[in-house]
């Protein structure tokens, strides 16, 4: 068993406790909450709301110029940013939320029947009591793969849901397929955007993501009465290369910049756009993969669609030529998106630090950890 599910499951065999369960229906009512939920004093959130912080709202209708270079100064700086008038219909946004909705507010015995085994990635997690032992987050959230170099126009969205959940399902993988379809035509066009602010071409990074293997989490996240002792997601740094997140109206966003927590505050129709350790490492560490959270409160159900870019699984993530020289030598060894997942889904708890912790972690265990197969840099 992996590291850190072994010791979840250690912790709760040598308490001799029940496996815990995250029953949000009855928790969110108790003040008197597993400790296992509370989070140490210097890592949860203070009372007085965080001060705003100032994204850019970037158009991506406007001069083309003007989006490249807006895009590449909040990625050198953050690497958080929104983007208006990307195309996605706000219909298709509202109508994600209402099938979230739906599936979340089902029983939990439901939900259950698309329970994330151990080792996997996507399913049904509530608050991920069987992996991790303490800090644990305060939500519950539904994950699936979206492969674009499927037969499936979907990515075989609407497949999973109907395995997983029954034919009931199939009009809300529908949706989430459509949702996806569209999260992978904004995520290559930002791309090209990335490429062209990176002095590399349009085409490279385009090219590089073409045939992704990507993935979607439907996060909700239940209120809670002790809302300055929890965290909906505790902080880290995305470990795949580009988040596309829809947030509804509650706000809980924060982001760690200028040596502080700050939010980003809720805009309709917006979508927030952030860099993951993947494409840093892309960049040579030039955009940067910033630490963020997510905090919950006492008194509505918050919602955050997130669409995780991924490249194919055994393709070696190295930076483009022209990104490396003398002044900018190679910041991360090559590796593949396999050996990183497998990396944050069985031996690390994903931090700020996980690139770095990876870079070490395959320097002590020969380079075949970085799942490349034939070569070191
Ligand atoms: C509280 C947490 C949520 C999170 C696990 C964590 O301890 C902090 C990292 C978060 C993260 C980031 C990478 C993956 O997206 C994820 C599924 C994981 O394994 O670690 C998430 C977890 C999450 O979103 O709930
Ligand atoms: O819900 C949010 O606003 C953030 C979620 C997040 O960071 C994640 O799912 O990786
Ligand atoms: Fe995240």
């Amino acid at each position: 068993m992996a590291e850190v599910e072994a010791a979840a499951h250690a912790h709760q065999q040598q308490h001799q406790q029940p496996a815990l369960v995250f029953d949000a229906a009855r928790l969110s009512g108790q003040v008197d909450i597993p400790q296992q939920f509370l989070w140490p004093a210097d890592e949860s959130p203070t009372p007085d709301a965080a001060e705003e912080l100032p994204v850019p709202l970037i158009d991506l209708s406007a001069d083309a110029e003007e989006v490249i270079r807006q895009v590449g100064e909040a990625c050198q700086l953050h690497g958080f940013f929104q983007v208006v008038n990307h195309g996605v219909d706000t219909a298709l946004l509202a109508e994600a939320h209402r099938c979230t909705d739906a599936f979340f507010t089902l029983p939990l015995a439901a939900k259950q029947r698309a329970q994330r085994r151990q080792g996997e990635s996507c399913g049904y997690a509530s608050s991920f009591t069987g992996r991790f032992a303490s800090k644990l987050p305060w939500k519950e959230t539904l994950s699936f793969r979206y492969c674009c170099g499927s037969e499936a126009a979907d990515g075989g969205v609407a497949g999973y849901l109907v395995e997983k959940l029954g034919e009931e399902f199939r009009q809300h993988g529908e949706v989430y397929g459509r949702y996806c379809s569209e999260m992978s035509r904004l995520s290559l066009e930002l791309m090209e955007v990335l490429g062209a602010s990176l002095g590399v071409g349009r085409a490279h990074f385009r090219r590089f993501f073409e045939g992704h293997d990507s993935m979607m989490r439907l996060n909700y996240y239940p209120p809670c009465r002790r809302p300055y002792e929890t965290l909906g997601t505790g902080p880290h740094c995305d470990p795949t290369s580009l988040t596309i997140l829809h947030q509804d109206d509650v706000g809980g966003l924060q982001v760690f910049a200028g040596g502080r927590w700050r939010s980003i505050r809720p805009h309709a129709g917006a979508l927030v756009v952030n860099i993951g350790d993947t494409f840093m490492a892309l960049s040579n560490g030039r955009y940067r993969s910033c630490l963020h959270r997510a905090v919950v409160n006492s008194r509505v159900p918050r919602r955050s669609l997130a669409f995780f870019l991924c490249p194919e699984m055994d393709k070696v993530v190295r930076p483009p030529g022209e990104l490396v020289d003398a002044h900018h030598p190679r910041a991360y060894p090559d590796f593949t998106w396999r050996a990183l997942l497998d990396f944050t889904m069985r031996h690390y708890r994903a931090d700020m630090r996980t690139l770095e912790a990876f870079t070490d972690w395959i320097s002590r265990h020969a380079h075949h950890a970085a799942g490349i197969a034939s070569q070191l840099n």
